[in-house]
């Protein structure tokens, strides 16, 4: 099954998801309230009405750990499924190693720059160790999960996008 014939015609809700890179390290974030807390993640959330996914993405990552962008490279979209939930999360993913400030911690996020060879996966997103080669590589791609609970992975398609 091709991931756009499972999710094509499902309602679905937009989010962003951004990291931060510079030289061997990530900069992840501790999500210390609502959906994912206690995880390692990149930063992003909601779009606000009338607003774009890049504005949504640079306004999150400034809001959440305090750095600036303007030059967000799009490297993926993940579609989430929950089992008891008919609406999938549309996660959009962007990456740079380009960005301005100093990282500061938020109400919503603690951050940490991690050494590229140490991702703490086992305390990330389950979905997350299977799509990161992508992002290290720079390799475009489309994920789809559905989730049994918020720990348990039931089905997953990744594939290689040339373009998003
Ligand atoms: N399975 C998953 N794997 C992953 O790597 N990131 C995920 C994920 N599911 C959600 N995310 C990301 C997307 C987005 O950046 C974030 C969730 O968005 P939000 O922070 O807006 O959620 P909240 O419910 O905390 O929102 P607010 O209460 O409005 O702040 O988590």
């Amino acid at each position: 099954m091709t991931i756009s014939s499972i999710v094509g015609n499902k309602a679905k809700k937009l989010f962003t998801l951004a990291f931060i890179r510079r030289d061997n390290q990530v900069l992840l974030g501790l999500k210390k309230r609502g959906f994912g807390v206690g995880k390692w993640n990149g930063f992003g959330g909601k779009l606000n009405p009338n607003e774009t996914l890049i504005d949504a993405a640079q306004r999150e990552l400034e809001e959440e750990c305090g750095l600036r962008s303007d030059h967000l490279a799009k490297m993926g979209v993940l579609y989430f499924e929950f089992e008891d939930n008919p609406v999938l999360m549309e996660v959009h993913v962007f990456q740079t190693s380009d960005f301005t400030g100093e990282v500061k911690e938020s109400e919503e996020m603690k951050p940490q720059w991690y050494d590229l060879r140490d991702v703490p996966f086992s305390r990330m997103w389950p979905d997350d160790v299977f799509w990161w080669p992508y992002l290290l590589e720079e390799r475009k791609f489309t994920g789809y999960f559905k989730y049994k609970d918020q720990e348990t992975i039931v089905d997953y398609v990744i594939e290689e996008t040339a373009a998003l």
